[in-house]
């Protein structure tokens, strides 16, 4: 079957064009996609039989593969047919079950799936060739690898576990400053009168405790049990996780090194013919990390899918030293772009969506 792009659009392409690529053998996976792997705006990633665990990190650059420094890097080989245990701070790379063959109008995008990023799993996709973490360019043809790092949590995971998802996109959809202050003059963006849409619709921290009972976030604990990957509301919180109480000044230390859970103070959405992603609000900012996993789903949020009120999650990490947030710091910048046609099932409106609508919410492992 043949894939053809509809003529003169720009933007992210929905479920149905993900599917009719894979149709066309853009998308090469190895078996059968399962059941919810096609998202709404994405392509859940799913992991191969086997991680290699790897001296470090790497990029293999114009002229080499993944597999050729894999050849030179790996200290292990780990089956993961059975399942096996990641470690924290040792670096993995597993090869993906999925591999393109990419036309050259379409570039692809990685992001951790929210729930990874929610569990401190760092996790970038690589390419063959490629100078850059998380970004497959134009018409390439080769396999796609994750590379694995849990920071807090031992992980079990498996053949067939889906920590990473691809976007692919044709042409610049990203919305200007024109076109970002009329959608949110018509869809009220966020839920604040004052906004602030320079580069981005901008996104400060929750510490009032106001919306979530007095506690304005979770602390992971050290020295923890394993976390299964694919085990919903298995885990006790208290086991994993401690509550931060608010404090009457609004304020919050990070400690160097520690992993927390946060909320936005605005609630969001994505309009349905829209996608998000979350980025840094100034690089220069170093002394913490927001978002490891950034891409926002056309309809999260939104009421006509369930959405109204939804917060986003703030996977926080501070740097070399203590840093201090205060409450309404601004830590990150929603960058909207079109999808190049309405996807067929909005966020919230497909079986097994964890998010939707959510105030402070550790990732689906943990029951409330
Ligand atoms: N830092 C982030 C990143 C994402 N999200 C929200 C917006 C996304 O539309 C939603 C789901 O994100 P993913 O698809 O990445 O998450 P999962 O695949 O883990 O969850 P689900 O099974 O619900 O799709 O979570 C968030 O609140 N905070």
């Amino acid at each position: 079957m043949s894939f053809t792009l509809p003529p003169d659009g720009n933007g992210i392409l929905p479920d149905r064009m993900i599917a009719a690529m894979a149709d066309a053998g853009l998308i090469l996976p190895e078996y059968p996609f399962v059941e919810s792997q096609i998202q709404p705006a994405s392509l859940d990633l799913r992991l191969g039989d086997v991680a290699y665990r790897v001296r470090a990190s790497f990029l293999p650059g114009p002229g080499a593969t993944v597999a050729e420094r894999i050849d030179e890097l790996k200290l292990h080989e780990i089956n993961l047919s059975d399942g096996a245990v990641l470690e924290t701070n040792c670096v993995y790379i597993v090869p993906l079950l999925e591999s393109l063959a990419l036309p050259p109008e379409i570039v692809a995008a990685a992001n951790p799936k929210s729930s990874t990023g929610r569990l401190d799993v760092f996790t970038r996709v690589i390419a063959d060739g490629t100078r850059r973490f998380d970004m497959i360019g134009a018409g390439y043809h080769g396999p796609l690898y994750a590379e694995i790092s849990p920071k807090t949590f031992p992980v079990l995971l498996r053949e067939g576990s889906r920590l990473s998802q691809v976007r692919f996109r044709t042409g610049d959809a990203i919305l200007n400053a024109d076109e970002l202050d009329a959608l949110h003059g018509a869809e009220r963006l966020v839920d604040i009168d004052d906004a602030d849409l320079a580069n981005g619709v901008a996104l400060s921290v929750d510490l009032s405790g106001q919306n979530t009972g007095g506690f304005v976030g979770y602390r992971a604990k050290r020295h923890t049990g394993v976390v299964d990957v694919d085990r919903r509301g298995g885990y006790a919180v208290d086991e994993f996780w401690e509550p931060i109480p608010a404090r009457s000044d609004g304020s919050l230390i990070l400690d160097p090194g520690e992993f927390y859970i946060l909320a936005s103070k605005e609630a969001v959405q994505v309009p349905p013919d829209y996608a998000a992603e979350m980025v840094p609000f100034d690089p220069l900012v170093g002394e913490f990390r927001v978002h490891y996993a950034g891409f926002f789903d056309p309809g999260f949020g939104y009421a006509g899918a369930g959405g109204q009120g939804a917060r986003a999650v703030l996977e926080v990490r501070s740097r070399e030293v203590p840093f201090i947030l205060e409450h309404g710091q601004i830590v990150g910048r929603l960058v909207y772009e079109k999808m190049l046609a309405r996807p067929d099932a909005m966020y919230g409106q497909r079986i097994g969506s964890n998010y939707q609508a959510q105030g402070l919410k550790l990732s689906k492992h943990f029951r409330v």
